[in-house]
Parts: C-alpha cells; structure tokens; sequence
C-alpha cells in the first residue's frame, strides 16, 4: 500500500508545491519550521483541502481537485498520533484501547498489545503510566482503528531523552512490523536516521529531496546541511574481539569493527557515518590507525563549494558519501566508476531490535 501526494497550496505568500510517495515503513517530513510539513499532514488527514492536486492510497483518490473528490477525514481509514497521546484519564488502558478499536477482533487487540509492549498496563488508569507508556497506548489506540495508514506529528518531542529511547524500540518494531505506509513528521534528524526508510526534505514549501533514507541522507541536497550528510548502513552483530571491540557486518559481508559497549549477538542495527569522517584512498593502505577500511566504487562527485567535494561510494551495504577537499579529489584523480576504499573514521550506531 503506496499513499501519492501530488498537492500545492497557497497561504499569502507561502507556496506549497509537494510531491511524493510513502511506500509501508516510515516516510519522515523533514525540514525546518514553516517549511510546509503540517499543511501537508492537515492535507492527508483530510483537514485541509488544497487548492491543487491529488492525494491517493494504493490508487484510490483521498483527494482529487480536479475530479472534485474530498473523502471526508473520519473516512479515510487513517490513525493518528501527535505529540501529546490525548488518552481519557478517567478511562483505563484496556478502555482507552477499545475506545479506538471498533470492530478489531481481539486476538487483533492482543498482537498489537504485544507488539507495543502495554499488555501489562491494560488495568491502569494514563496517570499512572510514564509518558512513553502512555504515547504507546495512543499508538494502539490508533492501530486497532485498523487504518490503512498512521500520520504522526511529532509523537516524540514531547518527551525528554530517555522516554525517546525507551519508545524507539517500539517504533521500530511497528514500522518493520505493522506493514502500513507511516507518514513520520520530526524536527530531529536523528530520530529519522534511525526510523526512517523513506525521507522527504522539505524547504520552504518545496521538496528538496525525497527517496530511500541511505539515498538521500548522502546526498548534497539543498535541503540537508552539508553537516548532516551522511551515511546509514544496516549490520549485523556478529561477535566482539578480547580488546573491547563490537564487531558488526555489513549486508555483503565486509566486517567493521566499533567501541562501545557488548552487543548481543544477532543483532540488526543501523549504523551512521558522518561525510566528514569519511576518507579515501586509491589503494589499500598500510599502516594507519583507522579500523574500518572499505572497498568502494565511486557513484558520484558533486562540488559543494569552491573547495570542497562529495563523493558518494557504493558498497556493498549501501552509499557512503565523503566530504573531501577539491584539491584532494584531483590529486587522486577520482572518477565515477573508480574502485577505491573509504576509511571511516568515526561512526556511531542508531538502532537494534
Ligand atoms: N491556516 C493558515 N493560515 C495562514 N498561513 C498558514 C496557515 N497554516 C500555515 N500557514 C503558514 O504556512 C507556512 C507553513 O506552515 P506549516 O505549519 O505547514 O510548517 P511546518 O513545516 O509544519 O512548521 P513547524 O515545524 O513549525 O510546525 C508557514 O509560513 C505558516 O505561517
């Protein structure tokens, strides 16, 4: 199930012109504030009609200006989630669950339970559950309407840092998990390094990029900081060496190694590899103090001042983009299709299940 969104919009003089597509997992809305996102959401819930285009799910109109189709909100089989959950207070979990569950079977009641982790609270009244607790119930609460697909605002930063890291997991497990097209606004990019697998950057009312979250993140696009470009790679935990080192594979196999503390064995996670901490080399080099060599193939060179230089890599666990100097790119003569190693100087690991 793919929601189209082909909209544009005017407030005075605020211009929105959007087009994307959210496939099942997470698609993040991310830009700076009035950069559109919520127009956007307002638009899919069906609050707002837009002045142009269309809105689809799975080929079929939510909105269409021009065949003058508005399905009304409370028909668009969607669930929502916002910063706040807006649970009842006086009503426990179970009720609240069953408030938003309609005609959810039970063994339906029971998976979603399970998957978010509240099977335990179901007694409680919401001011007794910490606010991570109570977010996931508001995710439940959303997904026993049984939607075809979830929009959420926000839904973390109402929360300080250790409620976000307790309810990720959670996340996680509902994108790979649920099979629905998740529309995911945030203002963190951190958040959508680790959530998301589609990206869309939004810069005053344009796109400015969208795609595959590994693409776009390593690209140079107008939307991104150069700062934040940046590579995530799936791995998998694969074992650790008696000097302190996590050692992780990359989908093709090529094995990395990081400090930090054990991991368990098995594990999937998203690892994340700054542009700037990425260097090159044309041949394997001797004697150096950084751990993870790669090989790579350039895919592409893209100036991003009169200096500097990205250069996007394909391995085989993904794109890994390097923020080198001009000067550097010529000494080596880069060039699209040259094989070469990307030395990683730094990395940091998002995500597990
Ligand atoms: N109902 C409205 N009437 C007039 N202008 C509006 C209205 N809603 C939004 N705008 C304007 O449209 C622009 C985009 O706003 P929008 O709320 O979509 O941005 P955003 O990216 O969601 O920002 P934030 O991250 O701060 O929520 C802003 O300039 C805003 O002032």
């Amino acid at each position: 199930m793919t929601l189209e969104v082909d909209i544009r919009h005017s407030f005075g003089a605020f211009h929105l012109e959007a087009a994307f597509s959210a496939p099942a997992g997470v698609t993040a809305l991310f830009g700076p504030s009035g950069s559109g996102k919520s127009t956007i959401f307002q638009a899919i819930a069906g609050l707002l009609q837009p002045d142009a285009g269309h809105i689809r799910l799975a080929g079929k109109a939510l909105f269409d200006r021009s065949a003058g189709v508005h399905i009304a909100p409370r028909h668009r089989r969607m669930g929502c989630v916002f910063q706040e959950p807006r649970l009842f207070p006086h009503l426990s979990v179970a009720q609240n669950l069953r408030y938003g569950a309609g005609r959810a079977p039970a063994a339906e009641a029971e998976r979603v339970c399970d998957m978010l982790g509240i099977t335990h609270l179901l007694s409680r009244r919401p001011g007794a559950l910490s606010g991570g607790e109570q977010q996931r119930v508001a995710i439940g609460r959303a997904l026993l309407s049984q939607p075809d697909f979830l929009l959420m605002d926000e839904p973390l930063s109402a929360l300080d840092a250790a409620r976000r890291g307790e309810i990720l997991p959670w996340l996680e497990r509902l994108r790979d998990e649920a099979g629905l097209p998740i529309l995911y606004i945030s203002h963190s990019l951190e958040e959508v390094a680790r959530l998301a697998t589609t990206l869309v950057l939004m810069k005053e009312g344009k796109v400015t990029g969208a795609g595959p979250l590994g693409e776009v993140l390593s690209g140079a696009s107008p939307g991104l900081s150069l700062d934040r470009a940046a590579a995530v790679l799936q791995v998998q935990v694969t074992g650790r060496s008696a000097d302190g080192l996590n050692k992780l594979r990359l989908a093709e196999g090529t094995p990395l190694w990081l400090p930090g503390a054990p991991l368990a064995e098995g594990r999937q996670m998203r690892l994340q590899i700054p542009a700037r901490d990425v260097m090159i080399a044309r041949e394997l080099p001797q004697g150096i103090s950084a751990l993870n060599v790669l090989p790579a193939r350039i895919l592409n060179l893209t100036p991003i001042s009169e200096a500097e230089v990205m250069v996007r890599m394909a391995t085989g666990g993904g794109v890994i983009p390097a923020r080198i100097t001009a000067r550097s790119a010529a000494a080596l003569d880069l060039r699209p299709g040259g094989q070469v190693f990307a030395i990683v100087k730094a990395a940091s690991l998002l995500s597990g299940d």
